[in-house]
C-alpha cells in the first residue's frame, strides 16, 4: 500500500453502521409466508417501524459504531449471538431490515468457508473473479496473483477445482486474496481456526501490518487473539450490544462470566481416597465469594484427604494451574514421598507457591493424586478450587513478570 495513501487517509471513519437490525423467522414456511405477505404489501423498505411477528426474533438489533483506518472491532459474544449476521450484512450478504452501512473502500471479507468461491472453478480462476469484484482491472490482479498464491501456500493445487480443497486451503485461499487486495477494510470471521498454527500466525504477522492502513472487524471466540488485536469491542448478546466501548479487557471480562463454571468435577476415582476440603489460605473474598490474591503474593492452600482403603505409601499429589480458557497454564511441582504424613487414615498437607506473577485474572486448579513411579491415578478432580489475581494492570499475557531495566556500562 502507497504512503501518501495512508497518509491522506490518517483516521477517516471507513465504515458507520446506524441502527442496524435484522429478523429472522424461526421456521421456514411461516418465513416464506411472511416474505411473500412483504411483496404483496409493498412494506419492504420501511420495515424499520414493524414489530416482530409471531415466530420472528432479532438475530441483529440496533447496532451502532463508527470504525477508522487503523482501527480493529471485536465482535464477541456467544453462539448465535448475532456475529456472523452483522458481519454478512457488512459484506453486503444480506439486507438489513432496518438501518443503514456505509463502507468507504474496498472490502476485503473471510466470512464463511468458501463464500465468495465459485466451488467448480480454480483457485487461479477464483482469485480473478475476486479480485475483479472488488475492482481490480486483470493487469493488476496478474501483478498480485504470484504473492496470493505464495502466501496462501498453495503452488501445487492452484489449477484445481476449490470443490476439491481441505478447509485448511480454503481459509488460506480466502485470506491470501482478502489480505493481499490492499483491503482498506477488512472483515474476518471465526473462520481463521481452522487453518493451521503456522498460518494463523501469518495471518497475525499480516493483520500486524495492514492494520496502520486497514479497518478490521474481526469475530473469534478466542479471547487472547481478540485481546492481541482489537482496539474496540462489542459484546453480543440476543442480537443487541451488552457492551461497547474501547475497553476490551471489561468487555472480555463480561464474556468469560457467563461462562463461569464454579462447579468442582471428579473426573476419575478408583474409591481409594476422598477429598474433604481444599481452602486458600490468607486471601481476601470477592463480593461473588471469589478467592482474591494480589500480584507477587504466595498462593497457600490448605488440602485435606481421607483414605477409604489402605495405602503403602500417601499418593503423590499434582496440581494443574488452568486459566479462563481453560488452557493449562502451569503444573506446580509434586510432593516427594515422605513430604506428607499419614495420620488416622488421614492426609492433610499445607501448599505453598510463592511470589505469583500470573496476569491478572481468574485462575482454577485441577488436583490429582497419583501413585509414585508409575504415576497411576487414585483421584482426579477437576476445578477443585478458583482463584482470583488482583493487579491494577490490564495485561493479557498469562504472565507479568518483575523486570528491571537499566543502563549498560561496561
Ligand atoms: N438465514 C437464517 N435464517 C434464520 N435464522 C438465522 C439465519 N441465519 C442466522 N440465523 C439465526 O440468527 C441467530 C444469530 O446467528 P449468527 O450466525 O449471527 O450468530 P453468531 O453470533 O455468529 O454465532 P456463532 O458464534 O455460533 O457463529 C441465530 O439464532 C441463528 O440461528
Amino acid at each position: 500500500m502507497s504512503e501518501d495513501r495512508s497518509i491522506v487517509a490518517d483516521k477517516e471513519v471507513l465504515v458507520k453502521v446506524e441502527g442496524l437490525s435484522k429478523k429472522f423467522c424461526k421456521d421456514l414456511k411461516t418465513s416464506l409466508w411472511y416474505g411473500v405477505k412483504d411483496l404483496i404489501s409493498g412494506v419492504r423498505g420501511s420495515a424499520e417501524e414493524r414489530e416482530l411477528r409471531p415466530k420472528e426474533f432479532w438475530a441483529v438489533k440496533d447496532i451502532n459504531f463508527e470504525l477508522r483506518r487503523g482501527e480493529c472491532l471485536g465482535l464477541i459474544g456467544h453462539n448465535g449471538a448475532g456475529k456472523s449476521t452483522l458481519l454478512k450484512i457488512l459484506n453486503g450478504l444480506i439486507n438489513p431490515d432496518a438501518g443503514k452501512v456505509t463502507i468507504r473502500g474496498r472490502v476485503g471479507a473471510l466470512i464463511e468457508l468458501g463464500a465468495g468461491f465459485n466451488p467448480i472453478l480454480s483457485g487461479r480462476e477464483n482469485i480473478y473473479n475476486n479480485g475483479a469484484i472488488l475492482g481490480f482491472s486483470r493487469e493488476e490482479i496478474d501483478s498480485k496473483l504470484e504473492d496470493i498464491i505464495a502466501f496462501a501456500e498453495l503452488e501445487e493445487f492452484i489449477d484445481m477445482p476449490v470443490q476439491h480443497y481441505s478447509s485448511g486451503m480454503k481459509v488460506r485461499l480466502g485470506f491470501a486474496v482478502a489480505a493481499q487486495m490492499e483491503p482498506d477494510v477488512l472483515i474476518i470471521d471465526e473462520v481463521l481456526a481452522v487453518g493451521d498454527l503456522g498460518f494463523v500466525l501469518k495471518c497475525f504477522k499480516t493483520i500486524d501490518t495492514i492494520l496502520p492502513h486497514t479497518a478490521v472487524i474481526f469475530v473469534s471466540h478466542s479471547m487472547p487473539m481478540v485481546s492481541r488485536i482489537c482496539s474496540q469491542i462489542i459484546l453480543m448478546d440476543q442480537g443487541k450490544a451488552q457492551f461497547q466501548g474501547d475497553d476490551v479487557g471489561k468487555a472480555i471480562d463480561l464474556y468469560y462470566t457467563r461462562f463461569a463454571d464454579n462447579e468442582s468435577n471428579i473426573v476419575f476415582d478408583d474409591g481409594s481416597i476422598r477429598l474433604n476440603s481444599i481452602d486458600v489460605i490468607g486471601s481476601k473474598r470477592s463480593k461473588d465469594g471469589i478467592e482474591q490474591i494480589n500480584w507477587g503474593e504466595n498462593l497457600k492452600l490448605r488440602v485435606s484427604f481421607s483414605l477409604q482403603k489402605p495405602m503403602e505409601e500417601v499418593p503423590m499429589f499434582r496440581l494443574i494451574l488452568f486459566d479462563k480458557e481453560q488452557r493449562p497454564v502451569a503444573v506446580f511441582k509434586e510432593n516427594e514421598i515422605g513430604d506428607i504424613n499419614l495420620k488416622d487414615k488421614i492426609i492433610e498437607f499445607g501448599f505453598e507457591s510463592k511470589n505469583i506473577q500470573l496476569s491478572k485474572g481468574i485462575y482454577s486448579i485441577n488436583i490429582s493424586a497419583l501413585k509414585f513411579v508409575t504415576e497411576e491415578p487414585f483421584l482426579r478432580i477437576n476445578n477443585v478450587i478458583s482463584f482470583q489475581v488482583i493487579h491494577d494492570r490490564d495485561v493479557w499475557q498469562p504472565f507479568l513478570l518483575h523486570s528491571k531495566f537499566k543502563t549498560f556500562d561496561s
